[in-house]
């Protein structure tokens, strides 16, 4: 399965020297998929926040406002710690989280989430474990949540069967970054039953008539990855984003958020400033929780680290 998933990639990873991947689109081929409207979950969900993606960015743009979007990983350092760390997230202000779920063969990310995920499973965080915390934290928390997974652990589950379960503890998103759009279908018919909104990825080097067919076909947000490589903190964003930014606008009005080396608060006003609407931030806080002295620091470090990313929003 892992061999046929790794061909078939939406993101096609080429081994490069020092272990590192490169990320280059998996075709070019244009496949027009039609987009839904995102209806929200119905009022039997009024405990959980019924607020999903589109309508949070839609919310924020009449504010004028820039979606401050963390990423963690689920079981990193341990369970409690990230329902600790969510709801640190949502009282900072984050506007959703990116909550992802560990896995032992995750291609496109570096060094910083690879040892998170490796901790995670060592620790003996599996999905259902994940579930059952976000049962009980998901309505404490007012932003919504999208859920990260690599294909495969979808389709071990089957994936009406995971859509329909990721649902009823109120995920309003969901990230896939290893599917081609070419199979994305399947998972938005069954993504659309459970009203959750399947977001996809675009990279610098995704021709253009892919990367509008890529556009049409996303929900919730267009996902710019500012680079080609993996996951990990950079020391600076490529200016080529404003272009790519630029040209994802003059085919669509959905909302469009960069992640992929953002790591500091001159980045994010930097990203916002270049028409982004919403700014994604994954390793830089993975690390700091993952390698503070305790889960309590890294929650305190947590605390001033998100302040400070999301004070560099308008
Ligand atoms: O870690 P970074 O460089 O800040 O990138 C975002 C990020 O972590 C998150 O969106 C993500 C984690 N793993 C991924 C794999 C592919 C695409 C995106 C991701």
């Amino acid at each position: 399965m892992a061999i046929a998933l790794k061909s078939s990639s939406f993101l096609q990873l080429k081994s490069k020297s020092q272990g590192h991947l490169l990320i280059t689109p998996f075709n070019s081929q244009r496949v027009s998929i039609p987009s839904r409207t995102f209806k929200p979950p119905m009022a039997t969900l009024s405990a959980i926040p019924s607020v999903g993606l589109s309508e949070t960015f839609a919310r924020l743009k009449k504010q004028g406002k820039v979606a401050f979007i963390p990423y963690i990983t689920a079981g990193d350092p341990d369970l409690s710690t990230t329902a600790a760390a969510l709801k640190v997230l949502d009282s900072c202000g984050s506007d959703i989280i990116e909550l992802g779920l560990p896995y032992s063969d995750p291609l496109a990310d570096g060094p910083v989430i690879q040892a998170a995920a490796t901790r995670a499973l060592a620790r003996g965080t599996n999905f259902n474990a994940i579930l059952s915390m976000l049962k009980e934290v998901v309505p404490q928390l007012s932003c919504p949540l999208a859920l990260f997974s690599y294909y495969n652990p979808i389709l071990k589950r089957g994936i009406d069967n995971f859509m329909s379960t990721v649902k009823d503890v109120g995920i309003h998103g969901l990230v896939v970054p290893d599917v081609p759009l070419e199979e994305t279908e399947i998972l938005r018919n069954e993504a659309v039953k459970n009203n959750i909104e399947l977001v996809l990825l675009t990279t610098p080097t995704t021709p253009t008539d892919r990367m509008k067919a890529i556009v049409e076909a996303a929900e919730g947000f267009v996902y710019l990855v500012s680079s080609i490589g993996v996951t990990g903190a950079r020391v600076s964003v490529s200016g080529k984003v404003q272009t790519l930014l630029h040209d994802i606008k003059e085919v669509t009005s959905k909302p469009v958020a960069v992640g992929f080396g953002i790591s500091k608060p001159e980045h994010v006003k930097q990203v916002a400033g270049w028409g982004a609407d919403g700014v994604i931030v994954g390793s830089a806080i993975v690390k700091l929780l993952g390698e503070a002295k305790s889960p309590e620091e890294g929650l305190k470090e947590l605390e001033i680290f998100t302040k400070s990313l999301k004070s560099a929003l308008p």
